[in-house]
């Protein structure tokens, strides 16, 4: 449905580029080539540190930030090319845009915050009032904000607001809805609840959206695929499910989630399965995706809910190493143990609150082949 190519935007001349970076192509753009499409009905997300460059992403295809290079369509028509000279207004692209910021009008009705957007469009797109009543108590009803119609906007809670900044974008029907990290002022609890809300009524309404956010759990809750930006490029696209446990870069193996890291060396490779060397002993990986060859170096992620622990050895299984643990941290749902497994490498594991082992005493342990993630060490 809409289609990024190539896209590239830097806020500097191109002298000015050159000079700060030495003609060093990669450090020059907030955004420094990006391709991706999103299918109709999908909730596409944007993640990444601060400053990866995805706010720019997003602004660019909304039409408030000109891109340098690359070109946006949507369906058959070009938002934005730079070779055809063509780049749409963004009030021409109509989209729905929801910002951290959710400026509602405070000065208005909820009522009225929805059905502003329809009185202001030109005359001949305009629907009659008696069209637009129906369309803001179409949409005041998805919202659940429908006995709130007559309530002065500021009279609402922050969650409320937030239902109320995303009304506002919907009732125009836009055919793709941008999001800025639309949760970021709310509190944690509600952040979370909403998380569910917005992902309910993109579902039932079959919206296409483009979601922005620094926050993996918001993402990995949310999104039908992914896109991790690092430094103005895409490392790596998938569903949420592959994202976290096929990550492709070290990056993304960082940013996502908690993960054990070892350096390794790969000393056999039979099919998708590969037998490496680490400093605290051989470990077997399967179901490797981007098998890479024997002699190479590759960086292993072993996430904490995957080192299965005991206290006795279990034997004849692969992958069994042995250490001391140092601490134990108890998260009301899991306990984490930090296991000394000497060379001053420690592993965290994640268990289940009934196996509880204090620092101090000797454990064993357990990594499932399928479950050690092989990343290319860059
Ligand atoms: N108007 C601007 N003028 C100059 N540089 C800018 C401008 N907007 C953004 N940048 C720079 O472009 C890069 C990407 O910024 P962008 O806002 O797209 O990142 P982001 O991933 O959305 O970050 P955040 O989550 O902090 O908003 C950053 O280095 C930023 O400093």
């Amino acid at each position: 449905m809409l289609t990024v190519s190539s896209l590239k935007k830097s806020y500097e001349s191109p002298a000015k580029r050159k000079k700060r970076t030495g003609g060093d192509d990669t450090r020059a753009y907030a955004v420094g080539g990006i391709d991706f499409e999103i299918q109709e009905g999908e909730l596409f997300t944007l993640l990444g540190p601060s400053g990866c460059g995805k706010t720019t992403t997003l602004r660019s295809i909304a039409g408030l930030e000109k891109p340098t290079t690359g070109s946006i369509t949507l369906g058959e028509r070009v938002l934005f090319d730079d070779k055809k000279g063509i780049n749409l207004r963004a009030n021409m692209r109509g989209f729905g845009m929801v910002f951290q910021s959710y400026a509602i009008w405070p000065h208005m009705t909820v009522f009225k915050n929805v059905s502003f957007p329809l009185e202001v469009l030109p005359r001949a797109q305009r629907p009659d009032r008696a069209e637009i009543e129906r369309r803001v108590a179409e949409v005041l009803d998805v919202i659940e904000l429908g006995a709130y119609s007559s309530r002065p906007a500021t009279k609402l809670s922050g969650g409320q607001q937030q239902r109320l900044a995303l009304g506002r974008a919907l009732v125009t029907r836009p055919e793709l809805m941008l999001l800025d990290e639309p949760l970021s002022n709310l509190d944690a609890k509600l952040r979370e609840s909403m998380r569910f809300e917005l992902k309910r009524l993109q579902r039932e309404l079959n919206l296409t959206a483009i979601y922005v956010t620094h926050d993996q759990a918001e993402a990995l809750v949310m999104s039908n695929r992914i896109a991790v930006m690092n430094q103005g490029r895409i490392e790596q696209i998938g569903k949420p499910r592959e994202i976290y446990t096929k990550p492709a870069t070290r990056f993304v193996a960082e940013f996502i989630g908690t993960s054990n890291f070892l350096d390794a060396k790969v000393v056999a490779v039979r099919g998708d399965e590969v037998e490496v060397e680490t400093a605290q002993g051989r470990l077997t990986a399967r179901g490797v995706e981007r098998v890479p060859a024997v002699g190479s170096a590759v960086l292993l992620s072993i996430r904490p809910e995957s080192v299965d622990l005991t206290r006795e050895p279990r034997g004849g299984v692969p992958n069994e190493w042995s250490g001391t643990v140092a601490t134990r941290a108890f998260l009301g749902d899991t306990v984490d143990h930090i296991i000394d497994v000497g060379g001053g490498v420690e592993i965290r594991n994640r268990s289940n609150p009934n196996l509880s082992v204090p620092p101090g005493e000797s454990v064993h342990f357990t990594v499932a082949p399928d479950k050690v993630i092989v990343v290319p060490a860059d």
